[in-house]
Formats: C-alpha cells, structure tokens, sequence
C-alpha cells in the first residue's frame, strides 16, 4: 500500500475525528498497526481519534475495523459508524446498511436525513466488558464509584457533579490502564442536566481526550438509566457537539452531527 498513493476521507462526528480509508476493493484490507500510528501522528502524519478501514462483506454491505491514534485496535466507535454510514448512503442512496464490525452486525438507518446506528445491546456482565474478576458491574470497586458498561469496547463511566471541571486528563489516563480492567478502557465523566438531558466528558482508551464518543455516549446513556438518573432517550452534550441516545429493546441507538471534511492522497512511500 506504501508503494501506490492512499486516498483517504477526513469526516468528523461530534468533534470526534476520522481518517476514513475505503479498502473495499483489497481483500483482506490495507491497514496495519504501524501504518495507522503513523497517520495518526498529527504532525508527522493525518491525525485521528480513529482511523476506520472499510472491507467488503459477505454477510453485510460493508465491514469497518477501527484503529485508536496509538495503533491499538478498537472493538467498536459509534461516531466513525455513523460518519461511514452517512458517506456510504451518500454514495448509493441506500435507506438502509448492514455493517459488519468486530462486535457484530450493526444496521444503520437514515431516518428523515438524520443517520442512526444500532450499537447492539449493551454488555454488563463483568466477565465480557471485561473485568479481571466478577464484582457488581453497576458500581465497581473503584474511588468515585463509577459504572462499568460494554458497548463492544469497555467504558467506566464517572457521575460527577459538574464533567466540566472534573479532572479528565489525569484521571482519565490513570483509570484507563486500572488492572480491574485487563484490555484498559474508556472513561466517561457525566454529570445529569435534567433526567434527558446529560453532559458528558471522555477519555479514549488508546487516544486520550478526545471531543465525543459514540460508544461512550451509549454507554454513559444505559449507566445513567439503571441508576435511575435518566429515561431511555436522551441527549448527550459533549465537547463537540450533541449526540442523541436512545435504548430500545433491540439494542442501543445513536445518532448526531456527521461531517465530511476534506478528500486527500498520502504521499507515496508514506509509512514505509
Ligand atoms: N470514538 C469512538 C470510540 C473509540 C473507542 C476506542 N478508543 C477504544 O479503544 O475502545 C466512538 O465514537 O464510539
């Protein structure tokens, strides 16, 4: 792939940002870790909280791996689904997609030129967010009592007084690499603005702060239910802009801002 020149898509959701490169014609895909750290690196390379691969599927329109800025793979990323959903509808008009990814197969849906994603039911048992041993995932046994959701990547989420002043680099970083959690994990600080209504802050596993979070939003929205602090819809403020979610029975809904930004070729050899 360094040989040849690789065009890549810039979009944004949120704030949450994306190198978006569309490997559907490469069986197998193009992408390795090293490669995506060095895209990533946004002086030497792009820049991205995610990078998403678009594969061809058997089973579905099209499959999407996600890589974090430090070449670490993510299981799910809820901004990147809806941004490539939006492009991919874009280009063919379809209402619908069927989205294969490392959590399983997603469907989006274009509802009034608004994109929506069925995130899949969320993960509460300790074993598969995962922990490293069973405790009551609803209040782990952390400082700060914070609740433990899986969204096909793991989440801690914080409820917090005010999210803007809590501490979220620091104590973000440290929670992120907490040996209750074995594959790390996302952070979340939310504080309640009304039972619909929710503010929320995140640091990234494998990215740091970032300005949204598809899955943390979910996430942050079904702890937040099951501790009776909000209704199953609702609005997420987040640095860069409100995400929407909604728990229905068959699994969690997310939608919000979608932006293309620029088109682009990495230079040839780039990353070699
Ligand atoms: N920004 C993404 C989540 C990235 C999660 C990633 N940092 C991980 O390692 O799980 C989202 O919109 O859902």
């Amino acid at each position: 792939m360094t040989s040849t020149a690789q065009t890549f898509i810039k979009m944004h959701g949120a704030g949450n940002d994306f190198v978006v490169i569309d490997s559907r014609h490469h069986a197998g895909g193009v992408m390795t870790s090293a490669l995506a750290r060095a895209i990533g690196d946004r002086h030497r390379g792009v820049g991205f909280d995610q990078l998403a691969e678009l594969r061809a599927a058997d089973d579905a329109d099209l499959t999407l791996d996600f890589w974090n800025a430090d070449g670490s793979r993510a299981g799910a990323c809820g901004n990147a689904t809806r941004c490539v959903a939006a492009m991919v509808m874009g280009q063919t008009g379809a209402q619908k997609l069927t989205i294969r990814t490392a959590r399983g197969l997603l469907l989006a849906e274009n509802r009034d030129g608004q994109i929506w994603v069925n995130m899949g039911a969320p993960v509460l048992d300790w074993h598969s967010i995962p922990l490293a041993h069973a405790c009551d995932t609803l209040h782990l046994p952390l400082p700060g009592d914070p609740a433990g959701v899986g969204m096909g990547n793991p989440h801690c989420v914080f409820f917090v007084a005010d999210a803007d002043t809590a501490p979220v680099a620091e104590h973000g970083a440290q929670v992120e690499h907490d040996p209750l959690f074995p594959e790390a994990t996302n952070v979340e600080f939310a504080s309640v603005v009304a039972p619909d209504h929710l503010r929320l802050r995140v640091w990234e596993r494998g990215t740091g702060i970032t300005l949204a979070c598809g899955s943390g939003a979910c996430a942050t929205a079904i702890a937040a239910h099951l501790r009776g602090l909000t209704g199953r819809q609702v609005t997420i403020t987040a640095d860069g802009g409100a995400l929407m979610v909604d728990w229905r029975e068959d699994g969690v809904w997310l939608t919000g801002p979608v932006a293309t930004v620029f088109t682009a070729t990495l230079a040839a050899g780039f990353g070699a």
